[in-house]
């Protein structure tokens, strides 16, 4: 069943549902209008989320949630001029509107808006020039679809941007993980800041930031809980992966000790010298299924 909770002075809206599964124990997704970000998918009652939250995530109007699946628009970082703020652009602080709900037999989907008129008007975050519209669909299901699309409402010229869906799987140790699907691709190390072509699947044994030039087809093979998480995506040319390790965790006030082990982010997107170029009029849409199987 589909619920929807407005906002209070100690919630942001949001909107909660189940994924009905043709057994008496159906799974369950969370979304929150803050950023359009989900918080929570499980396809089944008894599969662990496929997300991870931290319990120390910030829950204030203007800041990021650490966990789910933040939207970075239009920008990735602090950008391609390496100064914008905040971080990842400002459509994951911003209030999203819910424009329809809509419950289909085992299916859920959330249509959610957003332009420029609704970004948050405070000192840190940068303005922008540019008219757009955002649309961001959420189908929950027994797979999890989304579908990203920003038109150029602009009639004053081009617009340049970046994406990405920053998503944090939930996993039972980040070091006995493995993520296939990139093998060739080349790759920037942010943390070592040179370019490298992956061999083999991505082993995450300390801090890793790598900014892939492709994967379309990829799986996280978690040992610990048992499960295969496959991301297909479509018109993505990047793959982030990031996991900040022990010791740059520290330094992060909103995860707590030991949390770090506890997920890996597995971010399609379009960043860097593949941000998106669209004349007045065009839009551009990226998509992803995400779903969950045993470990064969
Ligand atoms: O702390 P945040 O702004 O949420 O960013 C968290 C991380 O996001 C991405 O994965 C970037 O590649 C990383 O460089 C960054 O540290």
């Amino acid at each position: 069943m589909f619920e929807r909770h407005e906002a209070t002075d100690r919630a942001f809206g949001r909107c909660t549902g189940d994924v009905p599964n043709g057994t008496p124990h159906p799974g369950r997704f969370q979304a929150v209008d803050h950023g359009a970000q989900i918080l929570s998918w499980a396809p089944t009652a008894d599969t662990t989320d496929v997300f991870f939250v931290s319990e120390r995530a910030h829950h204030h109007p203007l800041k990021a949630i650490r966990g789910g699946v933040p939207v970075c628009f239009p920008w990735f970082g602090p950008g391609r001029s390496g100064r914008k703020r905040p971080s990842h652009g400002f459509a994951r602080i911003a209030n999203w509107q819910l424009e329809r709900a809509r419950e289909v037999a085992a299916v859920t989907t959330l249509d959610w808006r957003f332009d420029e008129t609704m970004i948050p008007e405070v000192d840190h975050v940068d303005r922008h020039r540019n008219r757009f519209q955002a649309h961001f669909q959420q189908v929950f299901g027994p797979e999890l679809e989304l579908r990203f699309s920003v038109r150029n409402t602009d009639p004053r010229g081009p617009m340049v941007f970046e994406l990405a869906l920053h998503a944090y799987f939930r996993v039972g140790d980040v070091r006995q993980l493995s993520v296939d699907g990139l093998s060739g691709v080349d790759y920037l190390d942010k943390v070592g800041g040179d370019q490298h072509t992956q061999i083999g699947p991505v082993r995450l044994t300390g801090e890793v930031d790598r900014v892939y030039a492709g994967g379309n087809r990829l799986s996280i093979d978690d040992p610990v809980l048992g499960r295969r998480t496959t991301v297909h995506t479509h018109n993505s040319a990047n793959t982030v992966v990031w996991n900040p390790g022990a010791e740059k965790s520290a330094s992060l006030d909103d995860l707590a000790p030991g949390e770090w082990q506890r997920f890996v982010c597995v971010e399609p997107g379009n960043v860097q010298a593949s941000a998106v170029h669209l004349h007045p009029g065009e839009s551009h849409e990226m998509s992803v299924r995400i779903a969950v199987e045993e470990l064969p």
